[in-house]
């Protein structure tokens, strides 16, 4: 069995093609075994086959047959996909005789979702996130791990509104220079400033209007809201108790989930 996380974005790498997410203890885990015919179990089967497929034609892999389990929402901005891809390829190196190392399966996993159409710049700080735990930088377009962070101890606050989802790489492109300057930011250490900046520039960039419920956050003492990912989930920060934006979370639609960064994993 293999284990990856899901994460919160700190930067979003569509903008400018750099990215950095924190995990968080959602945890997807993943067992695969060689049998005579691929076969899955999870929630998206022809997702799981074709990741199969690319992870047993780099290891020299016989089929596989795969079972998914995962506590991450899925398309909701916490980078499910990513996660089940990681969790995926940790496995089938596992069973090629712990062919790579963690860093390595997550850039298989990078470039599968890039190859399968699944991701937009391969994602590789939300696989770097899922492999290694802690808070990660990547240049996407080199497919490189620029630093790995230990996370700081907060409470992080998910709200998934009962919202579709809504990419429009276009607009987010627009962003370029102002997300290459919040890189810079949050490799100088300033996580949840360029946390709360990139949340409110993708809020409005895709339209989700989502702003308002990131004040009332602020309001409540987070130190960074904003959407993840490209949404629609919403992630909050918490240096002390979140206790009162969890009860006002309470009276809107959808559903809302207290998690904690990941720094251990495997
Ligand atoms: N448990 C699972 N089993 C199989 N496939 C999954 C599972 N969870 C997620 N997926 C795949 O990932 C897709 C969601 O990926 P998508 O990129 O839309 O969202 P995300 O990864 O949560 O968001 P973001 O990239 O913005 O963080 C699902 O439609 C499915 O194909
Ligand atoms: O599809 C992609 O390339 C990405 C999707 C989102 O998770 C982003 O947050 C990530 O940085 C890149």
């Amino acid at each position: 069995m293999a284990r990856a996380y899901g994460g919160v974005s700190i930067v979003n790498a569509v903008p400018a093609g750099v990215g950095s997410v924190m995990a968080v203890d959602l945890a997807v885990d993943v067992r695969a075994w060689e049998c005579p015919r691929s076969e899955a179990r999870s929630m998206d089967d022809e997702y799981v086959l074709a990741l199969a497929e690319e992870a047993r034609k780099a290891l020299g892999l016989g089929p596989l047959c795969v079972e998914v389990r995962s506590s991450i929402p899925p398309g909701s901005g916490l980078k499910s996909n990513s996660a089940v891809a990681t969790a995926l390829m940790l496995e089938a190196s596992r069973l090629a005789g712990n062919r790579w190392g963690r860093l390595e399966a997550a850039v298989a996993a990078a470039r599968a979702t890039l190859a399968l159409g699944r991701s937009i710049t391969g994602a590789l700080d939300d696989a770097t996130a899922a492999a290694l735990g802690g808070i990660t930088f990547t240049d996407n377009l080199s497919m490189r791990l620029v630093r790995r962070d230990e996370a700081p101890s907060v409470a992080v606050v998910i709200y998934v509104p009962r919202i579709p989802k809504r990419v429009d790489v276009n607009r987010l492109r627009l962003l370029r220079a102002y997300h290459e300057s919040l890189f810079e930011l949050a490799m100088r250490g300033m996580y949840w400033t360029a946390m709360l900046m990139n949340g409110l520039a993708i809020d409005a960039a895709l339209g989700y209007g989502l702003a308002p419920i990131a004040w009332a956050a602020l309001s409540m003492g987070a130190v960074a809201a904003g959407i993840t990912g490209n949404g629609p989930a919403l992630a909050a920060v918490f240096r002390d108790s979140p206790r009162e934006y969890l009860n006002w979370l309470g009276e809107f639609d959808g559903s809302a989930m207290l998690v904690r960064p990941v720094n251990e994993v495997g």
